[in-house]
């Protein structure tokens, strides 16, 4: 092999791939990036480069195997990730449903998201969930409109681009409210036990779903309060 660099520098390169190496099995440990993903495959992909540039100097056969295996299985593994996000299609709906309530959710998670549910439309005075019964089920509101009931008292809208389900999908308990199509409506359906299922498979999914599921509630706690407070006819403070 051409000699380039010297020792010194050699070593320094070697030294830094090893650092890489490290700092991004300790992230993946301790949960700060995924194992499947293009960050974790680049970052060893780099790591092996600045290994193998390091062996300018002194070649070891068998590290420098292990370094190029590492560079060809990364470059497979973002190829394929590329192939298949490119290769996913989504429909209007669950493209702005994506946008919307799952920015940062991969397209090949949000693609297996779509295909554990289904899509459906329903008439208005459809009665969607009742209070105090378990639904067990996600829905999202694509269009339409839903009034919500509770204690037999109407207390609020849900407008399409909304979750409803949301507060007790995940832990199957009875629903805090019954829910009433206000509108003719298109939503997607999904049942606690698969959202459950796709969270078990990816922590990274579990997170972006439970994330999502309480930005809803706290927007229609904060709506809530709005309108109770311009209800009130005391300010306590
Ligand atoms: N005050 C409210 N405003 C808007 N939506 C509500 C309100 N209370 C309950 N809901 C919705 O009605 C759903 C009934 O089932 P969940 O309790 O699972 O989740 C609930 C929310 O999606």
């Amino acid at each position: 092999m051409t000699q380039t660099l010297s020792p010194f520098a050699a070593d320094i390169l070697g030294i830094v791939g090893a650092v890489i190496y490290l700092g991004a099995y300790a992230a993946l440990q301790l949960g700060l990036i995924r194992g499947n993903g293009y960050l974790y495959a680049s970052l060893n992909l780099v790591a092996a480069g600045f290994v193998l540039a390091g062996m300018s100097h002194r070649f070891y056969p068998a590290a420098a195997i292990i370094q190029v295996v590492i560079i060809a299985i990364s470059v497979i593994g973002m190829a394929r990730l590329l192939i298949l996000s490119r290769a996913i299609r989504f429909s209007p709906e669950e493209q702005q449903m994506h946008a919307a309530k799952f920015p940062e959710l991969s397209r090949i998670a949000a693609r297996r998201l779509f295909d554990s549910g289904l899509w459906l439309d329903a008439e208005a005075g459809t009665t969607l969930m009742r209070e105090g019964e378990t639904h067990g089920v996600l829905i999202y509101l694509a269009s339409g409109a839903a009034d919500i009931y509770s204690a037999g008292k109407h207390v609020g809208t849900v407008e399409d681009g909304n979750f409803l389900g949301e507060m007790t999908v995940l832990q199957n308990e009875p629903a805090t409210a019954t829910v009433v199509l206000a509108r003719d409506a298109d939503y997607f359906r999904i049942e606690g036990a698969k959202l459950r299922r796709l969270g078990a498979r990816d922590p990274e999914v579990r997170v972006q779903i439970e994330n999502a599921l309480s930005r809803d509630t706290r927007l229609k706690l904060v709506s809530a309060n709005s309108r109770l407070g311009r209800g009130s006819p005391v300010d306590p403070s």
